[in-house]
């Protein structure tokens, strides 16, 4: 297959446990999901569906009980400490957290937070400073914020520099779990239009959320995780204009602004009690 075809992340049963011997919970149950170079895949799933878990498994932070994880060719599923630390240093894979000062050292100037993926990977100091001062204006950023702290920016300024500080390096996918959840709706709006501009330059994006709204006019694809189960994965607009499983038939009811009019409550009770238990 040539590397044009084949996917960068192609995940397969994958099962995932918490919890010591005695107290074993499954998360993750035979979990697959495949995602073609310049593809963006929204990930989508009510709170504990298992979405951060997927993410941290992909990410080498969670280790599966069963299947595998092949990151662009690679089958990282046995990887240990030091090729997952080797393999993020080389920024194949990136990601980008809900709230940004996760993504970001607080004591790092921006500057400093955006030439630092760089550096690790080789690249001299004058061409990180160079490609960080080229790559602002496409995350709506000047150059006279790159000698503040994380601290000394606005919530949405922080998410755009993750967002920058994840894509600088050009890596081939990256992983946004609920990266506009916690921003005001104007910062929310720009975020996405952002990630929409981005997608141009080739990079694989899985966004993760909770809202299939946030998710819906962004994705191409839609993979919808339900108490650790992807109980459907199919093109963005199939998913929202005829969704099959009664889970996604809710999630897309309780969304007005993808239907005329939400569900109303007799038809959620409906579908809820055709989901397995
Ligand atoms: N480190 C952990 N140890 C034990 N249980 C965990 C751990 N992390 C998550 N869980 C549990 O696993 C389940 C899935 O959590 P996860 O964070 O993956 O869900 P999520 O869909 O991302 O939820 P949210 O939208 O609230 O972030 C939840 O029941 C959670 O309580």
């Amino acid at each position: 297959m040539s590397t044009g075809t084949r996917p960068v992340l192609d995940v397969t049963g994958l099962d995932v446990h918490y919890g010591g011997r005695r107290r074993r919970r499954r998360v993750l149950h035979g979990v697959s999901l495949s995602v073609a170079p310049g593809e963006t895949v929204g990930l989508i799933g009510e709170t504990g569906s298992g979405k951060s878990t997927l993410a941290r498994t992909v990410l080498g932070l969670v280790r599966p009980t069963a299947g595998s994880v092949v990151l662009d060719g690679e089958d990282v599923t046995a990887y240990g400490a030091r090729q997952w630390r080797e393999l993020r240093r080389g920024g194949v894979v990136q990601y980008v957290f809900q709230d940004p000062l996760r993504s970001l050292d607080p004591d790092l100037t921006v500057e400093a937070s955006l030439t630092e993926p760089l550096l690790v990977r080789g690249t001299s100091r004058a061409e990180a400073a160079a490609r960080v001062r080229s790559f602002l204006p496409r995350v709506r950023l000047t150059e006279d914020l790159l000698g503040r702290l994380p601290g000394e920016l606005s919530g949405g300024q922080r998410q755009r520099i993750a967002v920058a500080r994840a894509l600088v390096t050009d890596p081939r996918l990256v992983i946004l779990d609920e990266p506009v959840s916690a921003l005001d709706s104007a910062n929310r709006v720009q975020v996405l239009e952002i990630l929409k501009e981005l997608r141009a330059s080739g990079v694989a994006l899985v966004f993760i959320s909770h809202d299939l709204g946030s998710v819906a006019g962004i994705a191409d694809r839609i993979a919808v995780l339900y108490r650790g189960e992807l109980v459907e994965v199919g093109a963005a607009r199939d998913v929202v204009g005829r969704p099959e499983h009664p889970y996604t038939r809710l999630l897309v009811g309780s969304a007005p602004t993808l239907r005329g009019a939400p569900a109303d409550r007799a038809e959620r009770a409906a579908l809820r009690a055709l989901l397995p238990a």
